[in-house]
């Protein structure tokens, strides 16, 4: 399976994008007029410049309305064409996308129109050009796949072929099983995109909207299963206009589609596993389980500070490290440790971003195919030099520069802690907090990136997205979305900042681009735990009375409950029968804090409706921080 790209997807000069393009892994191109022409080298310098990276080219997309025209304009267009044609000779590339006409003159009518493909398609063929004709789902007469395999079938010339786009078949909600009709070999061309579901003008979505396939909420994947299904063997390309890829950077929206094209061919190997599928067979997506640890970057006088942030919290001192200057707290299930080794990774993290959460370790049931998988997906492995006595943990580089390591059940791993550490006693008088469990990891970053954010997890992961929701910060809304798998054990919260005033945009800034901002614990009785922090001197995140207020207004809760809440700043969400209690920490460092969260019941949300409130809180709590309103 040819995979392919088309240049429109990826940011940049056309140098810069082949440069990209190749190094993500893609095997062809498919080369848009306008990089073409803005490129100051001939035709043959530019299919040179393409080999040399390494790729092929697959199609090459020079022209529109082309067809249903009366004279003088029919002859004219011909004439364009025959032009193009010997453009692609010197490119070497030899199909072209002709797209349904959207011309103002143009006449309609099914059989004129196989009838211009019919007679380009002998102009094509002495030219040793294949002519692919695609309908655009707002074209002025074709706009349904279905009419324009009409239009090829009649024009009955083996140089005329069909090119479908999974946008327009989808965007127009045609079914993609009726595809499965088409011989695969009349198609010659397939491009995808994907896009999120929203109610708008056609080709206003298409030309600014489309994403990656799986970034979006179109079937891509059922679209693929159909033209598979008629033994279509050609390149599958993306092609994607999006407003945010264009300003985006070259490398990371490359590698992005490559990701998605992957996992969209393994998801529709999956999904009919009766299909031939010439692409090398990856891992199925991974289940994790959750978090195992997550690991600090710090120094000794930071590490002191967040030692006596975790007593507060009930965490104790469990274990130093055989050879680091790396401590482990444990409460609970929870893992975390705290590096504050002077070399190696933690420390680049430490000296980039301050104190931060450098590495998220996940449990999963195989660790060495998670890394397999992510591999084949395109993402880098993560290794430094191991001590003596020290475990080699499968480890990746996460999106936004993190590092995430994976253990798994067996022996080696699952031991972890007893190998690498040995046991502390913590002298601190700490109550215990009752806190169990990592509940989710809430990750902060630029609202440009959360597409790939998303598309990392949701490809690497068995984990779906939710639709994005819009949380109001006083100074501009951040997007937030959850990554949950199926049995909701791996949880993470994406929060894609627009502005750096927000409470997430000033983190993002004042961090430089540290991304997990939060870190949530469970408990299961939020009010012993909050006995407990209390006797731990745990100075939690203060919300005013007016939020309680509110909450006795709209649920019309138990006054003793209220005021219970109220004493300890508890936070509280139902849905229907379930419900939700949050306490947050005060900030430290640039931003980051902690929550501990009680679900009551099958609550499954992240407490969306507190959101505000507590940005506000805790803006108010960090006053003369990041950039002054004018
Ligand atoms: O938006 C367009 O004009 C356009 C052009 C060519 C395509 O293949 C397409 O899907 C859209
Ligand atoms: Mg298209």
């Amino acid at each position: 399976m040819k995979t392919s790209i088309a240049t429109v997807t990826v940011p940049g000069d056309l140098s810069e994008k082949l440069e990209a393009i190749a190094a993500a892994g893609f095997s062809g191109v498919e080369i848009f007029e306008q990089d073409f022409l803005a490129f100051d080298g001939t035709p043959r310098d530019v299919g040179r410049m393409i080999r040399d990276h390494g790729l092929e080219i697959t199609l090459f997309q020079p022209f529109r309305d082309f067809e249903g025209l009366p004279e003088p304009q029919r002859s004219r267009a011909f004439d364009r064409a025959e032009r193009k044609f010997d453009i692609m000779n010197e490119l070497e590339v030899d199909l072209i996308l002709m797209c349904s006409s959207c011309h103002p003159e143009s006449l309609g009518g099914i059989d004129r129109i196989a009838a211009d493909f019919a007679e380009l398609g002998d102009r094509a063929a002495a030219k040793g050009i294949r002519v692919g004709y695609e309908a655009l789902c707002w074209g002025k007469h074709i706009n349904d796949h279905r009419d324009a395999w009409e239009v090829v079938r009649r024009a009955d010339h083996t140089n005329v072929g069909l090119i479908l786009d999974s946008f327009h078949t989808l965007g127009r909600k045609i079914d993609p099983d009726t595809i499965r009709s088409i011989p695969g070999d009349r198609i010659f061309y397939i491009h995808l995109a994907d896009a999120p579901q929203i109610e708008m003008d056609l080709l206003y979505w298409s030309r600014h909207f489309r994403n990656m396939p799986g970034e979006g909420d179109l079937d891509v994947t059922g679209f693929t299963r159909a033209v598979l299904a008629t033994g279509y063997q050609g390149p599958l390309s993306l092609e994607i206009f999006n407003d945010q890829f264009r300003m985006g950077s070259p490398r990371m929206v490359a590698a992005d589609g490559y990701r998605s094209l992957v996992n969209l061919i393994d998801s529709v190997r999956r999904a009919e596993p009766s299909l031939r599928i010439d692409a090398p067979a990856i891992p199925a997506p991974v289940a994790s389980s959750g978090f195992e640890f997550i690991e600090f970057a710090a120094d000794e006088a930071e590490a002191e500070r967040l030692g006596a942030l975790l007593h507060t919290m009930g965490f104790q001192r469990a274990g130093r490290h055989i050879a680091k200057d790396v401590t482990l707290w444990r409460q609970g299930e929870i893992n975390i440790v705290i590096n504050t080794e002077r070399e190696g990774f933690a420390h680049s993290a430490y000296i980039m971003h301050g104190t931060s959460i450098c590495d998220l370790g996940l449990r999963v049931a195989d660790a060495q195919a998670t890394v397999d998988r992510a591999v084949a997906l395109g993402t880098p492995t993560f290794s430094q030099p191991i001590g003596p006595g020290e475990l080699d943990i499968p480890a990746i580089r996460g999106v936004g520069g993190g590092v995430m390591h994976f253990i798994d059940d067996s022996a080696d791993l699952s031991r972890v802690w007893d190998v690498e550490f040995k046991p502390a006693q913590d002298e601190a008088q700490v109550t215990p907090a009752g806190l169990t469990r990592i509940d989710h990891i809430a990750q902060t970053m630029n609202y440009e990136e959360m597409l790939s954010w998303s598309l990392f997890y949701t490809s690497l992961f068995e984990a779906s997205k939710s639709p994005m929701v819009d949380v109001i910060d006083p100074d501009g809304i951040v997007r937030s979305q959850v990554i949950e798998s199926p049995d909701a054990k791996l949880r993470v919260t994406l929060n894609g900042a627009e502005s750096h005033r927000t409470f997430a945009g000033r983190y993002l800034a004042d961090s430089f681009g540290s991304a997990v901002q939060h870190a949530a614990f469970e408990t299961d009785d939020i009010f012993a735990t909050a006995q407990a922090l209390s006797a731990n001197g745990f100075a939690p995140l203060k919300l005013p009375e007016n939020y309680y207020e509110d909450l006795e207004a709209r649920f019309g809760l138990d006054p003793d409950l209220l005021d219970r809440m109220r004493a300890a700043n508890i936070l509280y969400d139902r849905h229907g029968d379930a419900e939700f209690f949050q306490i947050f920490s005060q900030t430290y460092g640039d931003g980051m804090f902690f929550e501990i969260v009680q679900r009551r019941g099958s609550y499954a949300g992240y407490g969306a409706a507190n959101a505000p409130f507590r940005i506000a809180a805790q803006k108010r709590a960090q006053p003369g921080k990041g950039v002054p309103r004018r």
